[in-house]
């Protein structure tokens, strides 16, 4: 055999796993077409992150767009194929597909190794509306190499990308309609903060419309109508921002034995192993969770389900999640409207009622804790940490606290029983999990789904 492993994707996922492979002493090799770095560096979290950061300071829209390029490029070149080769991985760049269960085809040459893992991510999604293959459409792909403003833009999706690409754009200067489906923002989180979200986005001109499935599109270079119901918009430009498939085109999986999902995921289980022995998946292609730090994670365990045959690494610990609008929405585990065991309770506390969000004038918000009752010890101490929703200013901060209680199981009270720096906004976990131990200005936690819970917020 070529190599000991080889791994297909050089996203988030990829990168994790060959790194993991090769300092196992694995001859491991990566093959990709796109730069290492992948979505995350180059299309998704690190240019709109950027971006948000630079209309939150104010810059305009040219000056933006170049630190985006700026930033892209930084952080590229601390995983670029040199970095790589340093570290002892073989890159080679080009488009993979299988030709056997241990063997790949790249531009007519062929490797192979008794392991391969599939790191290949995921692409956007164009819904099939009728006219939307005929306009001018931007995805996140192209998004990122505008350098004039639009005068105006429509966004179809009002998910993780639509929420924050209409902020980012609206505090540039856009005119910004978003259009969501679904009848609320983020259909995925606690409904307060879709609600709230949908404030903040009002308020600062965005044009939200909710419940609106956009059914046709028609257009072209100098401007773009959208049909939503009995809804017209028109814009400028439209940016597709409704979802993600699994990036598999192409693969010849079916040469490997690899089954998919319905969605077009590649089926894995909890140690990441494919239908196909010695295969394995990792990252947005497995559709689990299209996160960067979890398509790292994936790639952890797929690098250790390589080498181990017993005790392998599992797939299982809680992800956080936070969408960098501001306020930004952050969560981990199970929202309350996700509850299904009655004997859990949430613990609730407005940012109105936390010192520094007061101070910095910043009280759009809140934390919601769930905790539910540990195996023969009931609601001791608090119980165990089920889940938490953060909205603020610094929510994505502040999450990394309950996702630990989670991750380690502790007694929920902990999080309570420990000091935190005053006037910091992590001292809001600490306030919320204190009731459920006590009462903390005033609140305890209540039962889940309370009749009229949300008249108590
Ligand atoms: C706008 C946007 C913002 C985002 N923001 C965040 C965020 O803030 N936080 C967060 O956690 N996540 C964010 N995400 C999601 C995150 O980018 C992805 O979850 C993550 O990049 C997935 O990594 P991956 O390794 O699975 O796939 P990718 O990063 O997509 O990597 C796949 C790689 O495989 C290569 N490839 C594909 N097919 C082949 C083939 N046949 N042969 C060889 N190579 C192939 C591609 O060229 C690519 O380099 C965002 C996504 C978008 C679109
Ligand atoms: N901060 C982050 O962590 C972050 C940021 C951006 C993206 N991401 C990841 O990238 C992935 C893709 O994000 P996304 O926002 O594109 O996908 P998404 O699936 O989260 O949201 C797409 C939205 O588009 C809506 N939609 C679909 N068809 C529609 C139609 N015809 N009319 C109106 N609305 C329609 C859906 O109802 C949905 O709410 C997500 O899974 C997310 O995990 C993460």
């Amino acid at each position: 055999m070529d190599y000991d492993v080889i791994v297909l994707g050089g996203g988030a996922a990829g990168l994790a796993t060959a790194r993991g492979t090769v300092v196992a002493d694995a001859r491991t090799l990566l093959v990709t077409e796109g730069p290492p770095g992948g979505d995350c560096t180059f299309t998704g979290c690190v240019p709109s992150k950027t971006l948000l950061e630079s209309a939150a300071d104010g810059l305009p829209f040219d000056t933006a767009m170049a630190r985006v390029r700026e930033t892209v490029a930084a952080i590229a070149a601390t995983e670029n194929e040199d970095v790589l080769r340093a570290e002892g991985i073989d890159v080679r760049r080009g488009r993979a597909r299988f030709t056997g269960r241990t063997s790949i085809d790249v531009a007519g040459q062929r490797f192979n190794a008794p392991r391969i893992v599939i790191a290949t991510g995921a692409t956007p999604l164009l819904p099939p509306i009728p006219g939307l293959a005929d306009v001018p459409a931007l995805t996140t792909d192209t998004v990122f190499d505008l350098t004039d403003a639009p005068e105006s833009l429509a966004v179809l999706g009002g998910g993780a990308v639509g929420c924050e690409l209409a902020q980012a754009f609206a505090r540039l200067g856009v005119r910004v309609s978003l259009i969501e489906a679904a009848n609320r923002l983020l259909p995925g989180v606690d409904p307060q903060a879709s609600a709230l979200l949908t404030d903040v986005f009002r308020a600062e001109g965005i044009d939200v419309a909710t419940g609106a499935a956009v059914e046709s599109v028609h257009g072209d270079d100098s401007g773009i109508t959208l049909r939503a119901g009995e809804r017209t918009i028109t814009a400028q430009r439209l940016l597709v921002a409704a979802g993600r498939r699994p990036a598999t085109e192409g693969l010849c999986l079916a040469a490997a034995g690899v089954a998919t999902g319905a969605r077009g995921e590649i089926r894995t289980d909890r140690h990441l192993a494919t239908t196909a022995r010695g295969v394995f998946a990792a990252g947005d292609v497995t559709g689990r969770a299209e996160l960067t730090h979890a398509a790292y994670a994936m790639g952890r365990i797929a690098a250790g389900s390589t080498s181990r045959r017993f005790r392998r690494p599992s797939w299982g610990t809680p992800i956080p999640s936070v969408v960098f609008t501001d306020p930004e929405i952050a969560t981990v585990g199970l929202a309350e409207h996700e509850v299904t065991d009655l004997r859990a309770r949430v613990a609730y506390l407005p940012m109105s009622e936390v010192d520094r969000a007061v101070a910095a004038d910043a009280t759009a918000g809140f934390v919601t804790l769930i905790a539910g009752p540990k195996r023969l010890l009931g609601n001791a101490g608090g119980g165990r940490l089920l889940g938490a929703t953060v909205v603020g200013k610094r929510a994505g901060e502040l999450i990394g606290e309950p996702t630990l209680a989670m991750t380690s199981g502790m007694f929920t009270g902990r999080l309570a029983q420990a000091v935190h720096a005053y006037p910091t906004w992590s001292i809001a976990i600490q306030q919320a999990a204190a009731q459920f131990v006590g009462e903390f200005g005033g609140r305890t936690a209540r039962p889940v789904h309370t009749p009229g819970a949300d008249r108590q917020r």
